[in-house]
């Protein structure tokens, strides 16, 4: 039997307010639920940009059943236009680049999608108020774009799909009223994902998070969506099957335009999507983040927090790449005494590390899969720290520092560190926005 993947249409109770997405891969049956807030407006549910959303996240949601076994053939009765067969196709394949490459499977190109044409003219446009829903991930790019707009005087609504653990803590000491919304992913997907005979791996969750969100613009009422992705995510991990594949890949500049078109034209030009922070490397960022102080002893960057199971351990484990990476770009920018006690030890003295670092520094193996920052930038900040009073005698920055002069050499990495200070002017801010935050952001 050729083996196929097929997306359900979904449905949305107005009485619960739940969404739920059916899908069939070969002979097994999958089911998973969205829990919205309640829904007074319940006239948004039949307007066509709601169900052209709701049907588009039931495709981006998709991906977490196709991965059991990746077949070529996937198929729906969800109609697309030609952007919206593309950016499907987008999802599918660059999305789940990491899941290819780490499982050997050659996708890119070769997925066959049975769905049909919609050819309907630009739908017309929701009334939305012009409010801006903030995703928070409880890590440090949101909360600067927190900063950022609380500085500029812009409002905004947190929002977080499965909140926990440091979301909870971040929008407690945010302080605004957040939307959530729970997610229940089919738990035979998760049992099965463990099974032999069946694929596991890495999925686009920037891209489900942003769909959501959508929905939520849609029958709450927002008319932005504003990310917290940083230029250094486009930078993407290993080539596998003729393509770079990228952990991050539904954070990258390429995608954010890719799915800020869709959401623009199901929306009939009312629903803007953009990263407030894609000016900016991660370096940039940590840098940013230094300006206040309020956050410090809720946040965190660790993904072992945002398991489905949520986390037992401390806010930061220090032992994963994520930990290192932003242990190690905050360095340059706050007083040691003040991230010692973010993290409760010195990453940076602890020998067990310093595979983990050079890793990310481009000194041996491959960048991580994780949400760490460009290479260069992290061989950027050693460097800097290697001349730096506070640091240069911690035992990785010291091990490291002849193998980065003799990699790169002296010039690139003075020549990234300001490259890693530097603004870039390739983002979808709007105008005036940009132009405030830039004012702020010195
Ligand atoms: C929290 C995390 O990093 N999880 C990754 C980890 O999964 P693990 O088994 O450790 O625990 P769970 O996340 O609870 O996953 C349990 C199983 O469920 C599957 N699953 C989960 C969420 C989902 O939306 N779909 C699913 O199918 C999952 O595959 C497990 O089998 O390792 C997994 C395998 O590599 C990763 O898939 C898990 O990554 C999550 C989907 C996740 O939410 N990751 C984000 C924290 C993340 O990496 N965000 C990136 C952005 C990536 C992007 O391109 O958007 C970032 O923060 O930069
Ligand atoms: N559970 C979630 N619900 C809604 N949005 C999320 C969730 N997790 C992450 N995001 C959003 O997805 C984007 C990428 O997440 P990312 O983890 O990089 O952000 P972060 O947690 O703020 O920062 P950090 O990189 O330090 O972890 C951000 O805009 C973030 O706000």
């Amino acid at each position: 039997m050729t083996e196929f993947f097929r997306i359900e249409c979904p449905q949305f109770d107005p009485d619960t307010s739940e969404a739920r997405f059916s899908y069939r891969l070969n002979d097994l049956a999958f089911t998973e639920v969205l829990r919205f807030p309640h829904v007074s407006d319940i006239a948004v549910l039949d307007t066509p940009s709601f169900q052209k959303l709701l049907g588009l996240c039931a495709i981006v949601l998709g991906v977490s059943y196709f991965k059991l076994r990746a077949p070529l053939r996937i198929e729906t009765d969800i109609a697309l236009t030609p952007d919206e067969r593309a950016f499907v196709l987008d999802v599918y394949e660059n999305g789940l680049g990491e899941f290819y490459a780490r499982n050997g499977l050659q996708r890119f190109g070769r997925l066959s999608l049975d769905a049909p044409e919609d050819d309907k003219a630009q739908l017309p446009a929701p009334v939305l108020k012009e409010r801006t829903l903030l995703p928070i991930g409880g890590g440090k790019d949101s909360l600067v774009s927190v900063d950022l707009l609380t500085h500029v005087g812009a409002e905004f609504t947190p929002f977080a799909v499965n909140p926990k653990g440091p979301i909870l803590s971040s929008v407690e000491a945010i302080g605004i009223e957040p939307v959530y919304v729970t997610r229940t992913l089919d738990p035979e997907m998760i049992r099965l994902g463990k099974e032999p005979g069946y694929y596991n791996g890495h999925v686009p969750s920037t891209a489900i998070n942003s769909m959501i969100a959508a929905l939520c613009a849609l029958l709450f009422g927002y008319d932005q969506i504003v990310l917290s992705n940083e230029r250094s995510a486009s930078e993407g991990n290993v080539v596998f099957d003729g393509r770079e594949t990228n952990h991050q890949y539904s954070k990258s500049l390429g995608f954010e335009v890719r799915i800020a078109d869709i959401l623009l034209h199901a929306t009939g030009g009312a629903l803007r999507y953009f990263s407030l922070l894609r000016p900016y490397s991660e370096a940039r960022i940590a840098s940013l983040f230094t300006h206040g102080h309020r956050f410090d002893s809720v946040f965190s960057s660790c993904n072992r927090n945002f398991r489905l199971t949520g986390n037992d351990g401390p806010l930061w484990c220090g032992e994963c790449p994520k930990c290192h990476f932003v242990f190690l770009i905050f360095a340059p920018f706050m007083p040691k005494d003040r991230l010692l006690r973010i993290f409760g030890k010195n990453l940076l003295d602890e020998p067990a590390n310093e595979h983990s670092f050079r890793e990310l520094a481009g000194l041996t193996g491959q960048k991580p899969w994780e949400c760490v920052g460009e290479i260069l930038e992290a061989a950027a900040c050693f460097y800097t720290l290697s001349r730096h009073a506070d640091w240069h005698e911690d035992a990785v920055v010291k091990a490291l520092k002849p193998d980065l002069l003799a990699q790169y050499g002296e010039e690139k990495l003075q020549l990234a560190m300001a490259e890693c200070l530097t603004d870039s002017h390739d983002h979808h801010i709007p105008p005036a926005l940009a132009a405030q935050v830039a004012a702020y952001a010195v």
